[in-house]
């Protein structure tokens, strides 16, 4: 693939605790094969395996456009850093490292456009591939290469995050919380349906007018109060029906939906966000095994302002649920 904006995954990328060399002993960073699209597309997945395929998106600029505090650029190599030492429960499924999108400066579009080819050659190899962000101007690029793959299949997309990102372009155009306004544009252009589901939305981080917004793009969302083991069932229930209507599900987490206790590391932090615990894992779950998924993202982690790499474990624990859970158990 010739592809600007494109760099391969240096080796020292992924490097932690070694055990031996047994499968039963094997962490992540021994699994992972680097690939470099610019010279051979994805290997092959052979017969009976399934593979997944991690890319960066080193961007800053959709934050910066945004008024944020930047440093989501380096949120790949910190992520990547935290999966490392994970432990293979995973047999011989594949899994690779297809390289990065790096935004040099204000080239965003460039960069969304070369995220979207991307994607889309990943899928075409049959790879789910898993995105790591990056600022939330993540999701424009990876939406539209999941969507330019499946053709007129109904893509719906499930954000975990505390805002809608469906701001209209400003005076710096596109940014990191306009991401799912553009989707929904390039949907009406298509006379494809807007298939969206927010949840853990924050009122207190939303202005009426995204509230308003949201309404008229038909966007459905669950805020994040509702977050309780009382509304368990209720929660579960609205994504499994949100699901039943699409052929295809998008997944991504903006990790400022988490409480800052958790998720310091992000440009915009909720003091009242969701818990990583049980009941929101039940709802991730939920998602990942539907047996639709088409893609998945992490977005908006910035090791800058990280403590004790927090945020960074927090996104690589969900790497780790997405990987095991699409390689063992989707379609339950
Ligand atoms: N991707 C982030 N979007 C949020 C950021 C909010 C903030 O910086 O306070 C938004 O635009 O609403
Ligand atoms: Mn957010
Ligand atoms: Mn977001």
């Amino acid at each position: 693939m010739t592809l600007v904006c494109y760099q391969p995954t240096s080796p020292g990328a992924w490097q932690g605790r070694n055990d031996g060399n047994d499968p039963d002993l094997q962490r992540w960073h021994q699994r992972v094969q680097l690939a470099d699209l610019s010279r051979a597309p994805l290997p092959p997945i052979p017969e009976g395996q399934k593979g997944i395929a991690f890319l960066g998106f080193a961007c800053d600029e959709g934050v910066r456009r945004n008024g944020g505090r930047i440093g989501a650029a380096a949120g790949p190599e910190a992520l990547r850093k935290a999966c490392s030492s994970f432990p293979v429960h995973f047999g011989g499924q594949l899994l690779v490292d297809a390289g990065n999108i790096v935004c040099d400066g204000p080239q965003l579009e460039m960069a969304q456009d070369a995220l979207s080819a991307t994607v889309a050659h990943i899928l075409q190899a049959g790879y789910l591939p898993v995105v790591l962000g990056g600022g939330h101007e993540v999701a424009f690029g990876h939406e539209r290469g999941i969507s330019s793959h499946f053709g007129k299949e109904v893509v719906g997309i499930i954000n975990f995050d505390a805002h809608f990102d469906l701001r209209e372009p400003g005076g710096e155009g596109v940014s990191s919380g306009t991401g799912f306004w553009q989707i929904a544009q390039e949907r009406k252009q298509e006379g494809q349906p807007f298939h969206y589901l927010v949840l853990g939305i924050q009122q207190n981080s939303n202005t009426p007018r995204l509230f308003k917004t949201a309404a008229e793009l038909g966007a459905d969302f669950l805020p994040a109060g509702l977050f309780q083991q009382k509304y368990h069932d209720q929660l579960v229930g609205a994504i499994r029906s949100f699901i039943q209507r699409t052929d295809r599900i998008y997944l991504t987490t903006c990790l400022d939906v988490f409480a800052s206790a958790y998720a310091p590391g992000v440009s915009a932090t909720a003091y009242n966000g969701l818990v990583p615990d049980a009941l929101f894992l039940d709802c991730f779950r939920t998602v990942l095994r539907t047996g639709k998924l088409a893609g998945v993202d992490f977005a908006e982690l910035n090791p800058s302002l990280d403590i004790d790499n927090r945020t960074a474990k927090l996104a690589a624990s969900l790497v780790f649920e997405t990987v095991m859970n699409y390689f063992l158990r989707q379609g339950d």
